[in-house]
């Protein structure tokens, strides 16, 4: 079946890949809400997205194909009965719930083309906007609508990390329910590529946004064509892996068994890819602090297809060894084992790799000395600025999102 994905490792050559380009959602960025919006600080935008232009040049450079969010979205509204659905989806999402203020996003966004719509729903809207869009009317009510808030819509800032909302995984994709509401609001972008777009349509979907409880893609890591980890963590819940498990092992036809990767539950450890990513057939990067508090479970399906879960006990290096049918796994620690590095460069994504290829990784500058050990192990890395990316928690893995990557052969 031709779905559009192909995703059978973290590592295979990567052939297509998804971004998004941080645009006027940064901007508005204000230091009241950073919390909430889940930034610890606000990027420069301009220099935000030179970065990030870099990054994907260098994607492109070594042949990836680089599509980018918004032209997906674009693409998905086939007619203009999908348009509406996607204003309306979108503004009961964003709770917008007095009637009024709704029937002026309504007018404001209606006026927009398709582009102008899709770019000022990531971007968020000011209620500056919509009074100076020709609102005359919005005066009246708009005292009744928290005056002091300035948005009548929030941004969603963290749309760059495409890593989380949706994750491919075989030919199909999971797409999330998220931990957080600001991030909840940007799986609608995907439930409507995964709808409707012509290429995408068809994709199996082994977990769903409106299920209960939260997945996120850091979490989600494809070690092989049969080995699926997820991690439980900050943002990744028991009950969500439990049931991802279920449908992946019974329906892809690849997956054997999925490693459920106990982390601390802490915002710099947010998710599993934020202290652990593949960077070769053998080699891993680990945050050194993980691996004293790691627990994994062993999750697979009986003869019976009932699901049965073992846990082990061994150093990671054994538990990767034995289900990845390796002769010998080195794992490259973040910060080259110094405490203070390591805590530094894990704040800013130092094990967050992307892998293009077997061996072949997208790092950070900043991270110096953990791309140090990186090298010294034998890993190419292809080296991208950093300064204002890095200011969203998150590193070249958590920014993309493979949707062809080709087989690994041995
Ligand atoms: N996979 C990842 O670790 N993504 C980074 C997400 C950063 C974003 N500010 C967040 O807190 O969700």
């Amino acid at each position: 079946m031709h779905t559009g994905i192909h995703n059978t490792s973290e590592i295979g050559r990567l052939q297509k890949v998804m971004l998004h380009r941080p645009g006027a959602e940064l901007e508005n960025l204000m230091p009241e809400y950073l919390e909430r919006l889940l930034f610890d600080d606000i990027p420069y935008l301009k220099e935000a997205q030179r970065e990030h232009d870099a990054f994907a040049d260098c994607l492109r450079s070594q042949g990836v194909e680089v599509v980018y969010l918004t032209d997906l979205v674009l693409q998905s509204i086939t007619d203009d009965a999908v348009r509406q659905e996607l204003m309306f989806q979108f503004l009961t999402e964003a709770n917008i719930q007095e009637p009024r203020l709704r029937e002026s996003l309504e007018r404001y966004l209606g006026d927009m083309d398709d582009r102008q719509l899709v770019e000022t729903m990531m971007a968020g809207v000011r209620k500056s906007s919509l009074n100076s869009a020709g609102g005359a009317k919005l005066g009246d009510y708009l005292s009744a609508v928290e005056t002091d808030y300035p948005f009548a819509i929030d941004p969603l800032p963290n749309l760059y990390f495409t890593r989380d909302p949706f994750a491919t995984i075989g030919i199909g994709v999971s797409l999330h329910k998220m931990h957080t509401t600001t991030r909840n609001r940007e799986t609608l972008f995907g439930k409507f590529i995964f709808e409707h777009h012509p290429t995408y349509r068809n994709a199996p979907k082994w977990y769903d946004r409106g299920e209960r409880s939260s997945l996120e893609g850091g979490d989600i890591l494809v070690l092989s064509p049969q080995v699926l980890a997820v991690g439980i963590s900050q943002r990744t819940q028991e009950d969500s892996i439990d049931q991802l498990a279920e449908t992946i092992l019974a329906k892809s036809k690849t997956f054997k068994k999925v490693l459920a990767f106990n982390i601390p539950k802490t915002r710099s450890f947010m998710h599993l890819d934020t202290v652990f990513t593949m960077v070769d057939r053998d080699k891993f990067t680990v945050h050194p602090n993980i691996l004293s508090s790691i627990t994994v479970f062993v999750m697979e399906l009986g003869k019976d297809g009932a699901m049965t879960i073992t846990q082990e006990d061994g150093r990671l290096e054994d538990i990767l060894k034995e289900h990845l049918e390796l002769d010998n796994v080195t794992l490259i620690p973040c910060g080259q084992g110094s405490e203070i590095d390591a805590a530094r460069e894990q704040w800013s994504d130092g094990s967050n790799t992307l892998a293009i290829a077997p061996g072949e990784v997208v790092v950070y500058s900043r991270n110096h000395v953990t791309n140090r050990s990186l090298e010294d192990a034998g890993v190419k890395i292809h080296v991208i600025p950093s300064a204002e990316l890095s200011r969203g928690r998150g590193g070249p893995r958590c920014m993309s999102m493979p949707l062809v990557r080709e087989d690994v052969t041995n």
